[in-house]
């Protein structure tokens, strides 16, 4: 006979808080990791350890908007034929000079010759090579990008903790940094709990489910910022569970576990928990997410069990998780926009829980609108995938009217 282990009613959650004060004992289980300086190539997504200042101006020199000619604007009259007395092109390192009454050939991106101060565009010629007529004329600094317009050197370009997205990159590039100073990415090892998990690709047995949370929390964690370590899910024993934390710890800065936190005869990661190190069973006042664990093993990692509820899990790793990954990474704001939106129907949420509701933001009519998607089921993954805010209802809201205000998380991914 197969020995039942009781039902741990004496290991229940004893912890109960609000979600603002959970995300405040998680975010406080780690900070900043330590700074390393990183090639370009491998900045983007990380959070700078120091201010950044320009090396160079940009422009560095008065540079053209425009394919065509370097003049001075008061030699410029329609029908008037000038001298061509150079080609000045991209890439041209002379310290070009026009004479009076004469032009000289430029292209985009070139330095502008000293003598003129405005570029004619060649539309406005008939584009000789030699001698050049003039249809239209232009004013003084017309199509000249003027050397410092838009950075000074010495400038501070970018702030410590801005992570540093595509645009970010580019202005480093531009003024002249090939390294920059930047925090580690934190590792995460994530652990899948629960004997009836098989992977994907495998058939399922009647009983059993595929391993969908540690596959989610992975993507979640990397679009974060993080370096991820993805365990194979384990059973529902409490030794094989201790022996895929010490593991999961050896290789991570911070491990996040999904499945067994609650009260079920089986729910390991609980027992694990608590029998290993410093571990705290939170009930936390929130629908979706309400069983947490956290806890610190013996070696200093920090763990974060979430609930094993595929939304439950998604919408932990959002609140709980993220933050202190940002944190880790070195980011000076560790959380997601907020948004006023209105909702197109009526809500309920119950009392005493703050409710976190999956929604799509629809702009069609130019402010947004905050569309429930996949109902409050914590097991409803069909509509996941859709969800690019979380609706979320204060605990002592339990009735929002249609076209209501709401606050809502924005989970789309920004550029810092
Ligand atoms: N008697 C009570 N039962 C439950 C309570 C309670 O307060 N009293 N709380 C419920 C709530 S709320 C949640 S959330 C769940 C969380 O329980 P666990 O964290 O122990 O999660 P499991 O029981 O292991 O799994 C729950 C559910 O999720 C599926 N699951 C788990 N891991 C994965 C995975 N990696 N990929 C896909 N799906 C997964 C699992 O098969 C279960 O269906 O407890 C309630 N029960
Ligand atoms: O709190 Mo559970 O996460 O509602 O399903």
């Amino acid at each position: 006979m197969v020995e039942v282990p009781p039902a741990r009613a004496d290991l229940a959650p004893r912890v109960v808080r609000p979600l603002d004060e959970h995300a405040a004992a998680v975010l406080a289980l780690a900070g900043p990791l330590p700074t390393v300086t990183a090639p370009l190539a491998q900045a983007a997504g990380r959070a700078l350890a120091v201010d950044v200042r320009s090396g160079v101006d940009l422009p560095p020199w008065d540079s053209s908007a425009m394919d065509g000619y370097a003049v001075r604007a008061a030699d410029l009259r329609p029908g008037a034929v000038l001298d061509v007395v150079d080609d000045v092109p991209a890439g041209d390192t002379r310290e070009v000079t026009v004479p009076d009454g004469a032009v000289t050939r430029i292209m985009t991106g070139a330095p502008v010759p000293s003598g003129a101060d405005a570029v004619l565009p060649v539309e406005l010629t008939d584009g000789g090579t030699a001698r050049v007529r003039v249809d239209d004329v232009v004013a003084p600094g017309a199509h000249v990008r003027h050397r410092g317009e838009d950075v000074r050197a010495g400038d501070v370009v970018l702030r410590a903790g801005d992570v540093l997205g595509a645009g970010a990159v580019g202005l480093l590039a531009a003024t002249g940094h090939a390294h920059v100073a930047v925090h580690a990415r934190p590792r995460v090892a994530v652990l899948s709990t629960g004997s009836e998990l098989v992977p994907p690709g495998t058939p399922l047995r009647h009983g059993q489910i595929h391993e969908s949370n540690g596959p989610q929390l992975a993507a979640a964690a990397a679009a974060a910022g993080a370096e991820v370590v993805l365990l194979a899910a384990v059973r529902d024993d409490v030794d094989g569970v201790r022996a895929a934390l010490a593991d999961a710890a050896a290789r991570a800065d911070v491990v996040v576990t999904t499945g067994g936190v609650s009260v079920g005869a089986y729910d390991v990661v609980r027992d694990a928990l608590l029998a290993g190190g410093r571990a705290e069973l939170v009930h936390v006042r929130m629908q979706p997410g309400k069983p947490q664990a956290v806890a610190v093993l013996p070696d200093g990692t920090p763990v974060l069990g979430l609930p094993g509820n595929p939304v439950s899990c998604f919408v932990s790793f959002e609140v709980f998780v993220r933050p202190l990954l940002r944190r880790m990474l070195g980011a000076s704001d560790v959380h997601r926009r907020r948004l006023t939106a209105s909702v197109p129907d009526a809500l309920s949420s119950p009392a005493g829980r703050r409710q976190l509701l999956r929604a799509r933001l629809d702009w069609t009519g130019g402010t947004p609108v905050a569309v429930p998607v996949g109902g409050p089921g914590s097991h409803l993954l069909g509509a996941l995938a859709r969800a690019d805010a979380l609706i979320d209802v204060p605990e002592d809201v339990t009735h929002v009217a249609a076209g209501d205000a709401v606050t809502v998380i924005d989970l789309r991914e920004h550029d810092a």
